[in-house]
């Protein structure tokens, strides 16, 4: 594995051009000295383990004149000689930073997703991982207790659809659960109509298929006349037309769980509107370091007073900053849903109480972010920050 900043060191060099590195052989504990991380990668190199820490690539070997090599070489025989070469293959493979950074295919992560295989929650996970692992679960709240729980690193997560609106219960589950939002997916939903192999778009009375996806198929649905059946996700209504054999029921789910669940397409792009455009939000155990290398965006969550104009002022502490709000939800708070509010001359009133979610699109890193949240601090009875991340902006 080749390390950063280390090409250049080739596995026969590093041995004569540190000073210090003439003792290693003499003294292995020369590691727990107060060495640097790059004298400690340097002792591992000369001492023990240079080959199996770092296998140059071609062309990172060092071209060593004549006098280097043959000096080199010399040396790793007088070590071999004392011994050190059993040794080498005893001591433990030292950690280079490649080991540690995540691999930005995603090919060591697990990624938990509402559905079965085939669902477009996993569609999401895989554009934003291309390589995971990807982890079905039953319902939204199983895919946060997973992360919580530590057996997947990330959670994807519908949150919007442009044509059927809000995923309400995943705004709640955001609010039950501390994870962080780190990272966003915009995913083009094209809907397709399936059936058991052989059977015509005519021949169907019913059709199954998550309610939002069918609701985003209201129009080619309604004009053929089938009646719509709920079902917990698209691809379980695939599946579940592929075991029941039904030739009447057909279900809407992508072409990808047509593929998976041995199913025809008997429509393609089904959907009322062409942009049909779902957002899912990655969840994880910890926050991102938030950048300003790119657009970002952050999703916070806030409760206000009662009072004219509360809301107002509170979008007002973004406006007075140029800071453009993309999305805002309101929901009912679970805990207390209804305030009473005694007026001296009206008498007492039930009011309804929200919780309000808004993103916008500034970095936390950004000066104006910290300052407009401070600012909504003043007034908010209760504000949390739900993640500031990388958008996305290509669908
Ligand atoms: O049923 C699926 O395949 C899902 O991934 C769920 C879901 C949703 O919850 O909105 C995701 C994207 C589409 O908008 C339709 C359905």
């Amino acid at each position: 594995m080749a390390v950063k900043g280390a090409p250049t060191w080739g596995y026969a060099k590093t041995p004569c051009s540190h000073p210090g590195i003439s003792d290693l052989g003499s003294t292995r504990s020369g590691l727990a000295f107060n060495l640097s991380f790059r004298k400690w990668e340097c002792c591992c190199l000369g001492v023990a383990s240079a080959q199996r820490a770092i296998t140059p690539v071609e062309d990172e070997k060092p071209n060593l004149t004549g006098a280097e090599s043959s000096g080199a070489i010399q040396r790793i025989e007088d070590n071999e000689s004392r011994g050190f070469h059993k040794d080498m293959n005893l001591l433990p493979k030292p950690l280079t930073a490649n080991d540690l950074s995540s691999p930005r295919d995603g090919s060591k992560v697990r990624v938990a997703y509402q559905g079965l295989p085939g669902a477009y929650s996993e569609d999401a996970a895989l554009k934003a991982y291309p390589k995971c692992e990807t982890v079905p679960c039953d319902q939204f709240e199983a895919a946060f207790k997973a992360v919580e729980l530590w057996l997947v690193d990330k959670a994807v997560l519908p949150i919007e659809n442009s044509v059927g609106g809000s995923i309400h219960r995943n705004y709640d589950l955001l609010l039950r659960h501390r994870l962080h939002i780190v990272g966003e997916v915009q995913l083009q939903v094209n809907h397709c109509l399936l059936g058991l192999p052989g059977v015509t778009k005519e021949e169907l009375k019913r059709v199954l298929s998550h309610p939002q996806a069918l609701a985003q198929c209201e129009m080619t649905l309604s004009s053929l006349g089938i009646v719509r059946i709920n079902a917990d996700d698209s691809a379980l209504a695939a599946q579940m037309v592929a075991s029941t054999g039904l030739r009447n029921t057909g279900a809407v789910a992508s072409a990808r769980a047509a593929k998976i669940y041995g199913l025809d397409i008997l429509a393609e792009k089904i959907q009322d509107d062409d942009d049909n455009i779902t957002r899912f939000l990655i969840l994880a155990r910890e926050p991102i370091i938030p950048g300003t290398d790119r657009p970002y965006k952050t999703s916070v969550v806030f409760t206000l007073e009662e009072g004219p104009g509360v809301l107002f002022k509170a979008l007002a502490v973004f406006a007075l900053r140029g800071i453009n709000l993309t999305k805002i939800e309101s929901r009912p708070q679970r805990q207390r849903p209804l305030r009473v509010v005694d007026d001296s001359n009206e008498g007492s009133a039930k009011y309804f109480d929200y919780l309000f979610y808004i993103d916008f699109e500034a970095s936390m890193a950004e000066p104006r972010a910290q300052y407009a949240l401070g600012h909504l601090q003043e007034f908010a009875r209760f504000l949390r920050v739900l993640g500031s991340y990388p958008m996305d902006t290509i669908p």
